[in-house]
């Protein structure tokens, strides 16, 4: 079966089927750019929703139906989460699919806060909480970072984790990331005009002068996002909607952080509310109830 992660392998290790390859991907993206009239940016689709309420179950069916595609492929689900509202609204729809099995996924955080995870900051914290617990996902599928140790060390601590999670990447490659987006268009922990939008080498870096506190805290660098298999950006309320244009339809100045979320060989998904969407004049999708992406 073709994946992403098939093309990641082919881009590093067989350059003499390069041309072949590129005609592949053309392919791909021409059937991305006629997928939908909605493309502003081929491949990627923004998809409206009149509130969470109709948002959350299509962001739970996609997120299984990725699982199934990823397990059908090679047996394990590798998914990225970040913080913020996603945690709850995550948690919930997927609590409430019929049948839901997680005994093969692997869990891992775009980005931490360096707090302990009693801490109510933290994001494994809540998610334990509200999901793991709940769940059959084995405690060893869950990547968590050591928030003992100093914000440097920590990260180098996460990257060994990631690395020995995919030892076949050279970049990890996850099925599945899911980001929300601040009101400042940062994803992930990486914030506008910080430095480590320009990492290159590192796949995880640490950043100790967060403008939104907690300030340590460690962060999936840019190029392990965009190698991502399928991002999905969930984004709701009407506080976002100046920033979403400005991200979805281009600003003058240097692109906002979640608007260099571009995965390569990947799906991006932007599934926004109605309030949030307020102010987008690109073409949208906007799916009926019970719609499945
Ligand atoms: O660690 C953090 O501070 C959060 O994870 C943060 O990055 C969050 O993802 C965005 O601010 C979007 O949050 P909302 O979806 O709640 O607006």
């Amino acid at each position: 079966m073709m994946t992403c992660r098939t093309v990641k392998v082919w881009q590093l290790q067989l350059t003499s089927l390069y041309i072949a390859q590129n005609l592949f991907l053309l392919s791909l993206s021409s059937q991305y750019l006629f997928h939908s009239d909605s493309a502003f940016m081929a491949g990627r689709r923004v998809v409206v929703f009149p509130s969470s309420a109709e948002l959350g179950p299509v962001l739970a069916h996609l997120v299984t139906s990725r699982a199934e595609k990823a397990l059908a492929s090679h047996g394990r689900f590798t998914l990225g989460l970040s913080g913020g509202s996603l945690v709850s609204m995550l948690s919930k729809e997927l609590l409430a699919l019929p049948e839901l099995d997680c005994s093969k996924w692997v869990i891992g955080f775009c980005d931490e806060r360096l707090v302990s995870f009693d801490d109510p900051e933290s994001t494994y914290g809540l998610y334990k909480n509200q999901l793991f617990s709940k769940v059959n996902i084995p405690d060893s599928g869950i990547l968590t970072i050591d928030p003992s140790l100093p914000v440097s060390e920590c990260a180098e601590n996460y990257t060994r984790k990631l690395k020995e999670a995919f030892p076949d990447d050279d970049i990890p490659v996850f099925d599945m990331l899911l980001l929300g987006m601040g009101p400042d268009g940062h994803t992930c922990s990486l914030f506008p005009d910080h430095p480590l939008l320009e990492e290159t080498k590192k796949i995880v870096a640490p950043i100790s002068d967060s403008p939104k506190p907690p300030p340590q805290r460690v962060t999936m660098t840019l190029p392990v996002v965009n190698s991502a298999c399928c991002v999905a950006f969930v984004s709701t309320g009407g506080s976002k909607a100046p920033i979403l244009k400005e991200v979805l339809e281009g600003r003058e100045g240097p692109a906002f952080p979640a608007a260099r979320v571009v995965p390569t060989n990947g799906e991006l998904f932007w599934l926004v509310d109605d309030p949030a969407a307020a102010s987008l004049t690109i073409q949208v999708e906007r799916p009926g109830s019970g719609a499945k992406l």
